[in-house]
């Protein structure tokens, strides 16, 4: 993703507080409070430009959204995305998730989704990639007995990897798909990497997981 400084970012998002939450640590336990309505939470971790939370937003109401996303240039995009699809149950937290559990407690979320996720393909990077055990570990923590993890990549080593690492970890996979696009799911909400690697050819791999009780 080509970066570009943005000087005015923190201002944007000053400007937009409502929207992107500036104190994410204290609101630990207490996500319901910046949502108008008590319902299910489900996060996205990397977010990029927001394409796929702003949609998530519009197409379930029903549900309260978080977008994590570390990159200050990158996030201001997300927010301009939720602003425009005028949803009002899409937060954004600009931060990295080292660790879920500062800023979630436990079984505070319902469904996980990393979309895209950096591949870190050399294995001296594997603690980086977000299905590395350690970051199971936070999800099951901050994740309802029910809740579940759903990962879209077209990177296959990545796929191969997060397949095995989550099955090793005793999870169950459920809806694994090779080439997402050819089941034509009209609820699908793509990410901006999405439409880029799907334009090009490249099969879309999906699956969501679950931890056994
Ligand atoms: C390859 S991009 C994909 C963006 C978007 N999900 C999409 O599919 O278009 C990965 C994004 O995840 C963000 N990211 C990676 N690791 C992260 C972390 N530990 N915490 C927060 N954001 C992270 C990166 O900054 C980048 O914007």
């Amino acid at each position: 993703m080509r970066l570009r400084h943005k000087p005015w970012a923190d201002d944007y998002m000053d400007e937009n507080s409502q929207i992107v939450v500036r104190d994410p640590f204290n609101l630990k336990d207490k996500w319901n409070d910046v949502f108008n309505k008590e319902q299910p939470l489900h996060l996205e971790i990397g977010s990029g430009k927001g394409q796929f939370i702003a949609g998530m937003g519009k197409q379930h109401p029903e549900v309260n959204f978080i977008g994590l996303e570390r990159v200050k240039s990158v996030i201001v995009g997300a927010l301009k995305k939720v602003l425009d699809a005028e949803t009002e149950n899409v937060r954004l937290i600009n931060e990295d998730a080292q660790d879920l559990r500062d800023l979630f407690a436990t079984s505070e979320v319902d469904h996980i989704y990393l979309n895209f996720s950096d591949p870190w393909p050399k294995s001296r990077h594997e603690k980086r990639r977000l299905t590395f055990h350690t970051f199971l570990d936070q999800y099951k923590d901050v994740l309802k007995r029910e809740g579940a993890v759903t990962f879209k990549t077209d990177n296959r080593g990545l796929f191969e990897y997060s397949l095995s690492s989550l099955s090793q970890y005793g999870m169950v996979l459920e809806d694994i798909s090779l080439d997402l696009h050819a089941l034509d799911d009209p609820l699908n909400v793509q990410t901006e990497y999405e439409e880029k690697f799907s334009a090009k050819g490249q099969p879309i791999y999906r699956c969501t997981a679950r931890f056994k009780e």
